[in-house]
C-alpha cells in the first residue's frame, strides 16, 4: 500500500508531497462543499496552471453520470498521462475521483485528501473506488491505490455534526471486527466530545492491515464489510426520499441486524449481541422500517458482491473483535434480522 500521511497541517505537508512528484499539471476535484470548507486550506500550494474542477456533493451524485462531466473536464483541459489527480473531499468524491482518475487515458496517478470523518477512517484507505449504478452500491467499479493519502483532522473542525456521526459507525465497525479493547474505549454516550486524532489513526492502522494481508478481497478483506450487506441494501433504498440515511447510518441499522445474524449463525453471545445494539442505539437511535420495506431491501441485499451465485454471503462476528467471511444465509434468516431490528425496544 502506498503512504499515508497523518499531517497537523494539510498545507505543508501537501506541498512536500507535490515537491517530491513529477507531474505534468494537476486537476483538483472538490464538491461545492469542500470547494468553500477545504479547498481555501490547501490553494496556496497549487501552481497557477492547475485546473479546479467541482462537483455537486451527496451519495445521489456518485454515479456514471459525473463522471462523464469530470472525464469530459479531464479531456477539455488536455490532461496527459503524467497528469496528477487530487481529490479533496469526503468518500463519495474520494470513490469517484480516483474511479475517473483510473479509467481516463487508462490511468493517471492520484492522491487523497480525505475531507471527512469517514473518509479519514475507512473510505480513503485501500483503493475501493467506484460509482453507484442503478442506486446500487459501488456497483461499477475497480481497486486502485492512491498515490498518497494525506490525513489532516483540521478539516473535521467544518464538518456538520450528523457528518462525524456517519463516521463513526467505521470506527466502531473498526473495533467490532478486530478489536474488542478498541470497541469497548469508545464512548457511546459523549461520542461528540472524542478526540478524534487517535481514533482516525487507529482504524487506519486496522483497516490497512487488512487491506495488505488481502487487497482485492479474495478472502480476509470481506471482514471490512461487516453490517455492509444489510446496511447498503438499506442505503439503497432510501436513497432518492426522506428517508435518506448516509452511509454510517445505514451500516449502523445492518450492523445490528447482522450482529443478531451472528448470534442465531455463530457464536457471539446474547450479553455481545446486547453490547453491540446498545452502543449503536445510544449514537443512532432507531430507524422505522415499515414491512412494505422488506421485500425490496431483501432484493438489494441479492446483488451484495460478496454472494456466490445465488448464494448470500455474509460476513459475521463470533464474538467481540473477531469476524468471520463467507457464512452462508438465508432469505428468511434476514427478514428475521429486520423482524429482530423491529422489534428491539428503545427508550
Ligand atoms: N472506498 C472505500 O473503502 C469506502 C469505505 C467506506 C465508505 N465508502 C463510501 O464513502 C461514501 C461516504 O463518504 P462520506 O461520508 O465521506 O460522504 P461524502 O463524501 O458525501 O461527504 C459527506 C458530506 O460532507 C461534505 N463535506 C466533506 N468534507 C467536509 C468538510 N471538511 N467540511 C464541511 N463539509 C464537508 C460533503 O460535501 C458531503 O455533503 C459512501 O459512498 C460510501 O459507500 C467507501
Ligand atoms: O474497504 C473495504 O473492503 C470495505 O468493505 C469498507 C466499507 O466500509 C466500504 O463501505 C466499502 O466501500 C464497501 O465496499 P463494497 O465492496 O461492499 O461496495
Ligand atoms: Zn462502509
Amino acid at each position: 500500500m502506498n503512504s499515508i500521511i497523518f499531517s497537523e497541517n494539510a498545507s505543508v505537508d501537501l506541498t512536500a508531497v507535490l515537491s517530491g512528484i513529477k507531474y505534468s499539471s494537476i486537476f483538483i476535484l472538490t464538491d461545492e462543499n469542500t470547494k468553500e470548507h477545504c479547498l481555501p486550506i490547501v490553494e496556496e500550494v497549487f501552481p497557477s496552471n492547475s485546473i479546479f474542477y467541482s462537483i455537486d456533493p451527496g451519495e445521489k451524485n456518485k454515479t456514471i453520470a459525473t463522471c462523464m462531466k469530470i472525464w469530459a473536464a479531464m479531456t477539455e483541459a488536455q490532461l496527459d498521462r503524467k497528469a496528477l489527480f487530487l481529490n479533496i473531499g469526503g468518500g463519495v468524491l474520494g470513490d469517484m475521483g480516483g474511479f475517473c482518475a483510473s479509467i481516463y487515458k487508462r490511468g493517471i496517478r492520484f492522491i487523497n485528501m480525505p475531507t471527512t470523518l469517514l473518509s479519514q477512517v475507512d473510505a480513503s484507505v485501500g483503493g475501493k473506488l467506484g460509482v453507484d449504478f442503478e442506486g446500487l452500491k459501488n456497483h461499477l467499479g475497480v481497486f486502485n491505490e492512491p498515490e498518497t493519502v494525506i490525513v489532516a483532522s483540521q478539516f473535521l473542525k467544518t464538518l456538520p455534526e450528523k457528518e462525524i456521526r456517519s463516521g463513526y459507525a467505521e470506527i466502531i465497525k473498526h473495533g467490532l471486527i478486530r478489536d474488542k479493547q478498541y470497541f469497548e474505549s469508545l464512548d457511546f454516550d459523549h461520542w461528540q466530545d472524542s478526540y478524534w486524532a487517535p481514533l482516525i489513526h487507529h482504524s487506519v492502522e486496522i483497516k490497512k492491515s487488512v487491506v495488505e494481508a488481502d487487497p482485492k478481497e479474495a478472502g480476509l478483506r470481506k471482514i471490512l464489510n461487516f453490517g455492509h450487506t444489510i446496511g447498503h441494501a438499506f442505503e439503497t433504498y432510501f436513497l432518492d426520499g426522506p428517508r435518506h440515511l448516509l452511509h454510517g447510518e445505514a451500516i449502523a441499522v445492518g450492523m445490528i441486524c447482522e450482529a443478531w445474524l451472528s448470534h442465531k449463525k455463530l457464536d457471539l453471545s446474547m450479553a455481545e449481541l446486547k453490547q453491540i445494539q446498545d452502543a449503536f442505539l445510544k449514537v443512532y437511535g432507531k430507524i422505522e422500517i415499515q414491512e412494505s420495506d422488506l421485500a425490496p431491501v431483501l432484493d438489494f441485499c441479492l446483488q451484495d458482491k460478496k454472494n456466490e451465485g445465488k448464494e448470500l454471503m455474509f460476513s459475521l462476528l463470533s464474538s467481540i473483535g473477531d469476524c468471520t467471511y463467507n457464512i452462508p444465509v438465508t432469505r428468511q434468516e434476514i427478514l428475521e434480522a429486520i423482524h429482530y431490528y423491529q422489534n428491539i425496544s428503545h427508550t
